[in-house]
């Protein structure tokens, strides 16, 4: 084969990027004015209040420059990849290698059973010769409901399998595919959709009438050998290991309707016992990677969320052409998919569609030697999940790991259920150099970063037909919640012996090392912005004034930052396909994560380092109730929780309003007080926006009356705290 064929992917640099640096430039001259002005007009010794607000401004303002300062780590260097999947076909089809797909769920409450098994139904028709693919459904809780969901599923993706590889079927998830299908023009195809259709409509009804039952109706759990593991079965925490090949692959009679082989099919509830701990999703994988590695052992692994479907049945493909390409596969530990949603609204309320990390951060870390792994949506080959250093893998020779298999069906599964037991990881480097690491919230970034840390590099793949589609949150508090998870996740791996500067010295590069510390930092930008939006609004009551007067030069540094870097979000996230609403809504959402998740994730860190509190997983619901989902739908804000992280909101929102209208009375009453408008410009217009940004939250407490308005006592509670806040301040200074 010729060197061009042999190629199978490439990367183009992002347009446009020298203009881009000059701008960058441009800003960061003006934020080195602003930090002049802040030195050089601190108010004299006798104003002593006057003096600590001044330098907790420049403090504020110093972070804000050094965090933009690392964040250009992710737009200096933005690459885009491409592969080329005729040439795979062409020169590879024969030697495509084998793929296990990991699929987690925990809990049939929030995820419930016929959403998984819509998923594994999803990742077990992609596009690749079946007998190579091989799906495990983890389910960490070890229900019932979801074994006999995943039955049922091994039965229906005997036709729909074939049917969605005769008809070029997108997407592969059944229950969205018939939601959104149009309907077929040939008559066969007409025939064989309908009858299909109804096929998966009698499943769902099973399953649902399990799930609103409860329990497996007897007539059912009869016929299934495998019910007869629950016989032992006590809780959710506390169970032996249930392993069950449903499909096995290399069985003769394992085959679809047309005859054709079937992918190997597994289910897993891995060992839970109370006096142990279980480790969250890291310790499934880990599980997940040595069971599989008994039954198929695949030298790549797909991993995915319970919720992150398939949408594309290329992407298998696309992510082998990154592992298959001659000249630069070699050194690829995993190729991440952006995470993508199917339920967000068109002006994504809560931001959660994370708009500029997939369309553009995402694509700055690539350029500098690979995306964070981000727990689903990643195919990893498997030696390096192991632990394996690049420097031992390139100069291995390379061999086919053949599994050989005799022993019965039912020995093996017995075999198993040792590797999955809560006893078998001690003394062992599980956890550790081995697997996912333990010991944090965000098992998936520390563990990308050790991978890289040990030599090896990473691909972000973005591809416009999006490759999974998952669930995000529909309510404030559950994105909040999530969003504190996450930075206080990463915020814990900076101040771990993972940090990505000590740690990541010499391995990664400069570049990748500050992107990390852009998501390490999250929860420290709690506290700077908490100051920006409280200070200068309080000083307003005040008259005093923290910004250069509009005629001075200085001025107009700080508006040129502020404006600069506010149109440059604004860019981006329209041509990131946002809407201008979307852009506005995002901006919020910013505020209220500084302001709450990260705030909450700071001081929780801080405990958890003293040892006051310990580790905990709250899972994202993936279902919600029907009024929630209207509101939803209309987007309309759901507050609806008494949460502290509500109150906080609250107070601030208030704080601002009655800043605000403070303001305004003292110039109504009094017009020669306009003067103050000179000097106060900037703080006004921060405080004005500040109440327009949190219009909704207002409405929330005071002029609606369902049930995602904001709960009595919060509104209570922050009315109270604001009103003194504003009274101490106006009192003490
Ligand atoms: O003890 C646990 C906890 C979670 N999960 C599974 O882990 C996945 C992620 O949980 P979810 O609540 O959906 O969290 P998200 O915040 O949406 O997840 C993102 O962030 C996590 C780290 O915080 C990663 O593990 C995920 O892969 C990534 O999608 C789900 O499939 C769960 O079923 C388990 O299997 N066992
Ligand atoms: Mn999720």
């Amino acid at each position: 084969m010729g060197s061009e064929e042999a190629v199978l992917f490439e990367t183009d640099n992002a347009e446009g990027r020298v203009l881009y640096r000059l701008f960058a430039v441009s800003i960061f001259v003006g934020i080195c004015l602003v930090w002049a002005y802040r030195v050089n007009n601190v108010p004299g010794s006798e104003e002593v209040a006057g003096r600590w607000i001044w330098f907790g401004m420049l403090g504020a303002e110093l972070w804000f420059g050094f965090y933009w300062f690392i964040t250009q780590a992710l737009q200096w260097n933005r690459v885009y990849r491409r592969t080329f999947k005729d040439r795979l076909s062409l020169g590879y089809e024969n030697s495509l290698p084998n793929i296990d797909i990991f699929v987690c769920t925990a809990d049939p409450t929030v995820e419930p059973p016929l959403m998984v098994i819509n998923t594994v139904l999803s990742v077990m028709a992609y596009e690749y010769p079946t007998e190579k693919l091989s799906v495990y459904l983890s389910d960490d809780a070890g229900s019932d409901l979801t074994f006999y969901a995943l039955i049922e599923a091994s039965d229906f993706a005997k036709l729909w399998i074939p049917y969605c590889k005769n008809y070029k079927v997108e997407p592969r998830s059944p229950k969205v595919y018939f939601r959104s299908a149009s309907a077929p023009t040939s008559p066969s195809h007409a025939q064989d959709f309908s009858s299909i259709k109804k096929m998966y409509e009698d499943m769902e009804r099973r399953i649902e009438s399990a799930v609103n039952l409860g329990r497996i109706p007897e007539e059912i759990s009869a016929k299934h050998r495998g019910f007869s593991q629950w016989d032992s079965y006590f809780a959710k925490q506390d169970h032996g290991s249930i392993v069950q090949i449903l499909i096995d692959g290399r069985d003769i009679d394992a085959k679809d309707v047309e005859g054709c082989p079937m992918p190997t099919l597994v289910y897993l509830a891995r060992e839970k016992r109370p006096n142990y701990f279980h480790n969250f999703k890291a310790g499934v994988m880990n599980a997940l990677i040595r069971v599989s590695s008994k039954i198929s052992n695949g030298p790549i692994i797909l991993n995915v969320d319970c919720d992150m479907f398939s949408n594309n049945s290329y992407a298998l493909r696309d992510a082998v052409c990154f592992f298959m390409d001659e000249k630069k596969g070699h050194e690829i530990a995993f190729v991440q998919f952006p995470q993508n949603f199917e339920n967000v609204t068109k002006n994504d309320m809560y931001s959660a569609s994370l708009r500029l990390i997939t369309e553009v951060e995402f694509h700055g870390l690539d350029g500098y030697g690979g995306p964070l792994y981000i727990g689903t949506g990643c195919f990893h080959r498997r030696e390096t999940l192991c632990g394996k250093k690049f420097t031992e893998y390139k100069d291995e020779p390379k061999r086919v790991n053949k599994l050989l298999r005799d022993e019965s069906k039912h020995d093996l599964e017995e075999r198993l259920k040792t590797l999955a037991s809560v006893t078998y990881e001690e003394n062992t480097q599980w956890g550790n150099e081995m697997g996912l690491k333990y010991g944090s919230p965000v098992e998936d970034v520390i563990t990308g970063l050790a991978i890289q840390c040990r030599g090896w590099k990473s691909i972000y793949f973005n591809p416009t037909r999006k490759a999974f589609l998952g669930i995000v949150p529909t309510t404030l508090v559950d994105t909040l919640v999530q969003h504190k998870r996450w930075s206080e996740g990463d915020f814990q791996i900076f101040l771990s012996k993972y940090c990505p500067l000590w740690f990541g010295h010499g391995k990664i590069s400069l570049g990748l090392q500050l992107g990390y510390c852009c998501y390490c930092f999250w929860p420290v930008n709690s506290l700077p912005v908490i100051y920006y939006s409280m200070i200068p609004s309080l000083c307003l009551l005040k008259g005093i004034s923290l910004f250069p007067q509009i005629s001075s030069p200085w001025f107009l540094s700080f508006a040129y930052v502020i404006f600069a870097s506010c149109a440059q979000s604004f860019v981006e996230f329209i041509f990131s396909g946002g809407t201008v609403l979307g852009w506005w809504n995002d901006q919020r959402i910013w505020l209220y994560k500084r302001i709450s998740s990260y705030l909450f994730a700071f001081i929780d860190t801080i405990l958890k380092l003293l040892g006051l509190f310990k580790l905990e997983f709250i899972i994202s619901s993936k279902v919600s109730d029907e009024d929630v989902s209207k509101r939803y739908e209309k987007e309309i804000m759901e507050f609806g929780a008494t949460s502290p992280m509500f109150t906080v909101l609250s107070t601030l929102a208030l704080l601002n309003l009655f800043c605000f209208v403070g303001l305004v009375k003292k110039l109504v009453l009094d017009t020669s007080s306009l003067v103050v408008f000179e000097t106060l410009v900037l703080q006004i217009l921060m405080c004005g926006v500040l109440v327009l940004i949190n219009l909704p939250l207002y409405q929330g407490l005071f002029l609606r009356s369902d049930k995602g308005k904001m709960p009595g006592p919060v509104a209570a509670k922050s009315v109270t705290f604001a009103f003194l806040i504003c009274i101490l301040f106006t009192l003490l200074y």
